[in-house]
């Protein structure tokens, strides 16, 4: 039951997918006639409750195709759930996919403009933390030049140092570090605990199972669109070694 304390809950959450055999009218013709399923549904996640308090930080573990991104998605508000509901409270940020909320034919520096905004922040916000958050993506005179130039790691700089700089009650980050050089992923790890530090609630998916122990005090295992085992994060991670 979801309180005051509550920062991300989900009731009775569940995703499908349909997956398609055909790929042409062609095909979906001849599959028609001989009777065979042109699509089948499956599921991503099963219904599922999980909470959330606030200033928890939480590791959503599991195998590929587990469905940890896909939960992540639904918190993140990015895809709605088929059944049951999802309720998060307070400002949300965080980085799901390199260069989403980005838009190519605008500079980096436009891009913060306009990333900040859609995050919550208000103009005179965001003038007055510009070059914090510049600073901190370190993107030098890109920062310029349209984003449809940059490489991956200048997206991730630029898209990370916005969204920590949003003062967010929910941060949520996945996998997305890893395309990020050694000393900026060090300088977004350290801002990450910053955060956790400063009570905010961290929900964290990433296979690097060191990293998860030493961000996150809670770990959610999923197996096949189930939560599995929900603990203590190192018991967890040692659920989980178990069964991969
Ligand atoms: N848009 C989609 N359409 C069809 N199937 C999808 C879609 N998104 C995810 N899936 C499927 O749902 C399942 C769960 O995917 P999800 O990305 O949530 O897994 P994951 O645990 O994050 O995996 P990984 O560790 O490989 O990133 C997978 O089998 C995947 O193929």
């Amino acid at each position: 039951m979801a309180d005051r304390c509550t920062a991300v809950s989900l009731e009775n959450a569940s995703k499908h997918f349909r997956l398609r055999h055909t790929h042409s009218l062609k095909e979906s013709v001849v599959w028609a006639v001989q009777g065979r399923a042109r699509h089948e549904d499956f599921a991503a996640l099963s219904p599922l409750d999980l909470e959330i308090r606030q200033g928890e930080s939480v590791a959503l573990l599991g195998r590929n195709g587990s469905g940890k991104s896909t939960l992540l998605k639904l918190v993140a508000g990015v895809m709605a759930p088929d059944t049951g509901r999802v309720r998060v409270r307070g400002r949300l940020a965080g980085l799901l996919e390199v260069g989403a909320g980005f838009h190519p034919d605008l500079t980096g520096r436009e891009n913060v403009h306009l990333n900040a905004s859609i995050l919550g922040m208000r103009p005179a916000q965001v003038a007055e933390r510009f070059d914090e958050i510049v600073d901190f993506a370190d993107i030098g005179p890109f920062l310029d030049t349209q984003v449809r130039f940059y490489s991956s790691g200048m997206f991730l700089r630029l898209a990370f140092a916005v969204a920590v700089h949003t003062e967010p009650d929910v941060f949520l980050v996945d996998e997305i570090l890893a395309v990020g050089d050694e000393a900026f992923r060090d300088k977004c790890l350290r801002r990450v605990e910053q955060l956790s530090a400063e009570g905010r609630t961290l929900v964290v998916v990433s296979h690097d199972l060191p990293l998860m122990e030493r961000l996150c005090s809670r770990g959610v295992v999923l197996q096949g669109g189930r939560v599995v085992a929900d603990a203590p994060v190192t018991e967890a991670v040692a659920h989980l070694r178990v069964t991969l």
